[in-house]
């Protein structure tokens, strides 16, 4: 078959097994030093020696993860050819073809293991029902029980920091390596052109990998074989662990002790641990912290991909009020109070609380948005798009705005418990789930997540003790808080593609030898947190998401407390208090009650050894702070704690502040920038847009795109030379010719644009901060909005001063952003029909974005944005120099390999695996 050679040659390119697995390290690396990922991610790693995968000595000799489960069997096992054998399970047809992972000739395999594979495999499609005749399971819930089953076989009762037995290690390795071999099959259907023999070109469907797949299993297979290298290193460690019945031997017992008498208890050299072992603890903590942040995002982006079974559908009320309390409702219908405040307002007390209270939350905004597409779907009267709102508003506009209130909300609850069981919502998708893909993703994520957890946990319990041993060394606590400012930097990562400079230009703040309240900055905010119960009943804290983040998200901030600051307030800054010191919130939360109601404790920052206690009136925080000041307190273990009063800050005077949006480009004062009103006529537009709806979109995850002349490739960040497309369309042929006629924009319209995107964005969703990547872009950038306007923000680093040289070789990033030290930004309003041009340092120095909002204001009003935004992006394609000058010739060569496809597509993990959203490049 001709088609066939081809079709493998441009798969197999995408899915070099080796190549795959190799590039990860990248992310490794990334994770454990936290620089930016590109040099690293190019590296590559010949010899396999240092591959995390690669660790079992036992198949040390095998070159690839498929092979090592099964390399090295001594000569009794039987041997089999996967084409002779003839056996069912090893019969793998032509159809569906393993198009990317190249075929292992043979395998060898102990026979007891066919066995117990068969069995295996039979549970696995049978699942409870032995009959096999009633309720088969559906290939995608069985999959997702038998990697959830087998986690938990492997890693449910990781009560130890050791390296996992030999005997386990490979079980998981290998029985994954089963669960995971259907995602070799996956491919989706994508249009490419072909050449005809009479030469013409043909558009025709080809098997691609799936992009979800290819993007995510990876990823996950790495932090997986990171986890199970740092249990590996646990070994010649200060801690050990008594095993059952010898707490009577142990020295002095806290509660915490005698409560988990069952479970080995760690232990700790009498004086605590040396400095050295507790920073590498530290240190690994904070890897395993990046591993969690990682699989959580990879879980929660799976889960939104999943749909909401018809059968939860029908079952929910259709009312999204009815599925939430009075409180609820009314909490939500407060239009001025912000996130934060929505949160306090909830008063959640536990864990419990807060996940009923998602699952309310989630099936509320569910239903509204099902109401809200019935309505758009006709049976409601057609609004203007974009419209201005000055009616009073409509029952979908409120509708809209409930829903946009409860998912910020949600997001808040589950920041602040970032390892809450399943909501309901997310059980049922998995329970009815059909998409073998989505399942197993969504069920690898969850057991890696879980797995980091775990390990978390239990690092946490060894420092716990390492404090207990010695617990009035105030100095334990400083060099530990000391050892966490510094580490400021991991923690932080926007959770939103708009805050990731911003956070690190933050990054580090040095703390060494000044007191607890010297190491903030000028005010704290409250940092999210979220208590885990553990078997034992202990509760342990997970501090979770970064400063910069949450600032954003209008989370109750607190004034710094100032030396001597008398003021009166209900909240209380408590030093020397908080998880990394052995106290849980609830243990803190039930010592300070003792003075009044609490209204909850907030991590004051990311160090863990400082909290916020609010109650709700102040004469009880009055209370408490006389009472325990500067003295041991004997409900929290004797420890001294420092405190001061602190001060909510008005929301007003904490939200974000919001760009003032400008009609006109010369408002903006940005040299290059020019905005063209009414460029085309409304039936041009109309034209246009029936043009585009009439060929195929491309889904990306957040909107859809079309792509003419050049494709651009969202996983290199550059445009696919060999995929020229030919001219661009016809219909666009006069909006070219208005470009290069009009005596406006003839200076920088001397250009052929010879590239168009088209992008589709639904309301709500925007664009990332980014510069058009101009390595492969040459000169001005035009944009043609239709359908309805937007906002679009430009950002710039003031410090900097434009230098088209000094950012050409960033492809989208300014150099050296932690040099820049503030953020100029400036808004502009792009109606329907207006060109907007960008050309020199409108280009190539200010980034530019969408926030990602359903209502802007503009001048204080607010409008709409209307159900879609199409914009029309010409440029033109620099041929000759579309590489980045740094790069040698070597890499220039290989510009469109396979290695610059998996490597640049690595960066994109990366920005994952660090929690930020979006990478700079939307294209
Ligand atoms: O949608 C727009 O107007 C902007 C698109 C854009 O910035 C891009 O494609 O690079
Ligand atoms: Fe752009």
């Amino acid at each position: 078959m001709p088609g066939r050679g081809r079709r493998e040659r441009e798969i197999s390119l995408d899915f070099d097994e080796q190549d795959r697995i190799m590039t990860y390290n990248g992310l490794e690396s990334c994770i454990l030093n936290n620089q930016s990922y590109e040099n690293e991610s190019r590296t590559s790693r010949g010899d396999g020696a240092s591959d995390s995968l690669d660790y079992d000595d036992n198949f040390s000799s095998s070159s690839s993860s498929k092979e090592y489960a099964f390399g090295s069997f001594s000569s009794h096992w039987m041997t089999m050819k996967r084409d002779e054998q003839g056996s069912d399970e090893w019969e793998l047809s032509d159809s569906p073809k393993k198009f990317y992972v190249k075929d292992k000739p043979t395998y060898a395999v102990p026979f007891s293991d066919v066995e117990t594979m068969k069995e295996k495999f039979a549970k696995l499609l049978l699942g409870e029902d032995v009959t096999g005749g009633r309720k088969g399971v559906s290939a995608a819930l069985a999959l997702s029980n038998a990697i959830t089953n087998l986690a938990a076989s492997i890693f449910g009762e990781l009560w130890k920091l050791e390296p996992l037995a030999e005997e386990r290690k490979s079980k998981w390795q290998r029985e994954m390596d089963w669960l995971l071999s259907p995602t070799n099959y996956m491919v989706e259907l994508v249009p490419a052109k072909q050449s005809g023999a009479n030469g013409r070109t043909m558009e025709i469907m080809t098997p691609k990998a799936r992009a979800d797949i290819h993007m995510n299993l990876p990823a996950l297979q790495k932090l997986d074989s990171m986890l199970i290298e740092l249990l590996e290193s646990m070994v010649n460690t200060e801690f050990s662990y008594a095993e059952v019945g010898s707490k009577a031997e142990g020295r002095n017992k806290s509660a915490r002790e005698s409560k988990r008498w069952w479970l080995p208890l760690p232990q700790v050299p009498k004086t605590g641990l040396s400095d050295a072992e507790r920073k590498k603890l530290q240190y690994k903590n904070k890897v395993v912290n990046q591993v969690f942040k990682a699989a959580k995002s990879i879980n929660e982006n799976v889960l939104l991909e999943m749909p909401v079974p018809s059968i939860i559908k029908d079952a929910l009320p259709k009312s999204g009020k009815a599925n939430l309390s009075e409180e609820m409702y009314k909490v939500l219908s407060v239009e001025s109070s912000s996130v934060g405040e929505m949160f306090v307002s909830l008063n959640l007390k536990s864990e419990h609380n807060a996940l009923e209270a998602i699952n309310r939350l989630e099936a509320a905004a569910f239903a509204w948005k099902e109401r809200i597409r019935e309505e758009g779907s006709g049976k409601s009267p057609v609004r203007t798009s974009w419209s201005f709102i000055k009616d009073p508003m409509s029952e979908v506009d409120k509708m809209e705005l409930l829903v946009e209130r409860a998912e910020a909300l949600l997001q808040q609850i589950k920041s602040r418990y970032p390892n809450l069981p399943q909501t309901f919502l997310d059980a049922t998708k998995i329970q009815y789930g059909r998409d073998v893909g989505h399942s197993i993703l969504e069920a690898y994520s969850r057991v890696v997540k879980n797995l980091a957890y775990s390990i978390m946990c239990r690092i946490g319990e060894i420092l716990e003790e390492d404090t207990l041993s010695n617990p009035n060394s105030e100095a334990n606590i400083i060099k530990r808080n000391e050892q966490s400012g510094v580490e400021h930097h991991v923690q932080q990562g926007g959770r939103d593609g708009e805050c990731d400079s911003e956070s690190e230009s933050t990054a580090t703040t040095p703390t060494r030898n000044r007191a607890p309240w010297d190491r903030e900055a000028d005010d704290i905010a409250a940092l999210p947190l979220g208590i885990c119960k553990l078997r034992t009943g202990i509760l342990i804290l997970l501090l979770s998401c970064c400063r910069f983040g949450f600032w954003k998200m209008g989370l109750p901030r607190f004034a710094r407390p100032k030396e001597g600051d008398g003021e009166s307030s209900p909240n209380l800054y408590v030093a020397n208090c908080g998880p990394a010191v052995g106290l849980s919130y609830d243990t803190i939360a039930s010592a300070f009650s003792s003075f009044g109601e609490i209204k909850g404790v907030y991590a004051a920052d990311e160090t863990g050894a400082r909290v916020i206690v609010s109650f709700l009136e102040s004469s009880s925080a009055d209370s408490a702070f006389k009472a325990l000041n500067g003295r041991p307190c004997p409900h929290l273990g004797g420890r001294s704690l420092h405190i001061r009063h602190s001060v909510l800050q008005l929301q007003s005077s904490i939200v974000h502040h919001t760009v003032p949006v400008a009609l006109m480009a010369s408002d903006l004062n940005i040299p290059g920038l020019y905005l063209f009103h009414d460029f085309i006529t409304a039936e041009e537009e109309k034209e246009l847009l029936l043009a585009v709806d009439n060929r195929p979109w491309k889904s990306l995850s957040k909107r859809r795109v079309q792509h003419y002349g050049y494709e651009f490739c969202y996983d290199t960040k550059n445009v696919d030379t060999k995929q020229h497309l030919g001219a661009l369309p016809s219909f666009v042929s006069s909006i070219l010719k208005r470009v290069s006629s009009s005596p406006d924009i003839n200076d920088h319209a001397n250009l052929v644009l010879d590239q168009l995107t088209v992008n589709e964005y639904r309301p709500g969703v925007g664009l990332s901060p980014h510069i058009d990547t101009h390595s492969a872009f040459e000169g001005s950038i035009f944009s043609l909005s239709l359908a309805g306007p937007c906002i679009m923000e430009f950002r710039r680093y003031i410090s900097g001063s434009w230098d088209r040289n000094n950012t050409s070789n960033t492809d989208g990033q300014i150099e050296n952003p932690d040099s820049c030290t503030e953020l100029s930004r400036k808004a502009i309003y792009l109606p329907p029909r207006s060109m907007l041009l960008l050309s020199g340092e409108a280009r190539y120095a200010w980034q530019h974005y969408i926030p990602h909002h359903k209502i802007d204001n503009v001048k204080g009003t607010m409008i709409r944005r209307s159900s879609r935004r199409v914009s029309f992006t010409f440029r033109k394609f620099e041929i000759l120099d579309y590489l980045p000058d740094c790069r040698s010739e070597q890499v220039r060569a290989n510009a469109s390999s396979h290695n610059t496809v998996i490597l640049n597509l690595i960066d994109k993990t990366a920005a994952v695996a660090l929690g930020i959203q979006d990478t700079d490049y939307n294209l």
